[in-house]
């Protein structure tokens, strides 16, 4: 067998919808075995294309390839797929044992062999001894559980998942998402998720697409995604972040010094988010830090050698393990997410802040 072909690989597929081109010319492969997720905002196209490898869809432009197969035209029946929808779909006039022997059906297996992979794929999902129940008497959990039970039965080649865990309260979805994470990695199965919550897409993923507005903006694992995005799209997508703006004053081979307000910041020039790299004094940037990326202390000397600069703070929020602090530095308002907390600190208060200059990144501006 050829190790080198992708499972699902999509080559330059472009759809539109009137006048409104959703997918364009992407390109997209997925390897054997990992669990790969599309991220984006509402209505960046993520259905899109995993209907396009669903077969759901067909592309106006561009193929699609399943273990180095062309399936454009193949229709979703004979692509050997199990899917999971934001909604359960189950059919509720039907048990749980019924719902997951429906595709068995269809083969020509005896009923022991139906069993037998039945009660190994409810063990796999946590639903063993649930099977004579109907969906009316699951919770949504549980049902969201038999849906992905029912579509790993017919041991399909691919498993697309489609928001899967949208519906589900947030504790739930936490549980369940750690499930899909184990059970994705017990068998093997490679698989392609949905979301537009990028803190599951982190925490899942072997790696993440961020797609926008039809284009795929990055494909990496979630740390590259998070600590190296390549656009500033990915960067204010991924995490939270504050933004100020200012002027290039001085470059070196390594680093760019920033005029914004009164204070001069410095950045790694290797830090220079985006394509436009060519970076010379007196062009116009903005400067982008995470939260957990400002060190926050009650006095000067606390955090050296970080040079530290004076603020105020101006809003406090206790999250349960950490605390948001809001601090006003000459006028402009930068949010930081910190555990080491000062008692003495409140509303007011002054304070201290800085930053690594390898944490800040810089962006050229239009
Ligand atoms: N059958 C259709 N006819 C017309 N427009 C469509 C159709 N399906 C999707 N669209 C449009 O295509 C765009 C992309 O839709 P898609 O469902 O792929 O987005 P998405 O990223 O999955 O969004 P969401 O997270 O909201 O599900 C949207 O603007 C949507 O309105």
């Amino acid at each position: 067998m050829n190790t080198t072909v992708s499972d699902v690989e999509i080559k330059g597929a472009t759809k539109q919808f009137g006048s409104n081109i959703v997918l364009d010319a992407i390109d997209l492969e997925v390897k054997q075995g990992e669990l790969l997720t599309l991220l984006g905002p509402s209505g960046c196209g993520k259905s899109t294309t995993l209907n396009l490898i669903a077969g759901f869809l067909e592309a106006d432009q561009g193929d699609v390839y399943i273990k180095g197969k062309k399936v454009t035209k193949v229709p979703p029946y004979k692509r050997d797929l199990g899917m999971v929808f934001q909604t359960y779909s189950l059919f509720p006039h039907m048990t749980v044992y019924e719902n997951l022997n429906f595709g068995l059906k269809l083969r020509k297996i005896s009923k022991a062999e139906q069993k037998e992979k039945i009660d190994r794929v409810l063990a796999l999902v946590k639903m063993s001894g649930l099977e004579h129940r109907y969906p009316r008497e699951l919770s949504g959990g549980q049902r969201q559980r038999v849906a992905i039970a029912r579509a790993l039965v017919v041991e399909p080649e691919l498993l697309l998942l489609d928001e899967p865990l949208s519906n589900l309260d947030a504790k739930l979805r936490h549980e369940l998402r750690l499930e899909i994470k184990r059970l994705q990695k017990e068998i093997g199965v490679t698989t392609i998720f949905v979301t537009h919550d990028q803190e599951e897409a982190l925490s899942l993923s072997d790696r993440v697409v961020v797609m926008n507005a039809g284009k795929i903006e990055q494909i990496s694992t979630p740390t590259s995604i998070y600590k190296h995005p390549k656009t500033e799209f990915v960067f204010q997508f991924i995490g939270k972040s504050n933004s100020f703006e200012g002027a290039v004053v001085a470059i070196d081979s390594q680093k760019i010094s920033v005029k914004a307000g009164e204070e001069i910041v410095v950045v790694d020039y290797d830090n220079i988010i985006g394509e436009d790299r060519d970076i010379s004094s007196g062009d116009e940037v903005k400067l982008y830090i995470r939260p957990e990326n400002i060190h926050i202390a009650s006095t000067r000397e606390t955090s050296a050698p970080l040079e530290l600069h004076p603020a105020t703070i101006t809003q406090m929020n206790y999250l349960g393990t950490s605390w948001e602090i809001d601090v006003s530095l000459i006028g402009k308002s930068l949010q930081v997410l910190t555990n080491d907390y000062d008692s003495s600190w409140r509303e007011g208060r002054e304070v201290f802040v800085g930053w690594n200059p390898s944490d800040l990144k810089l962006i050229k501006k239009e």
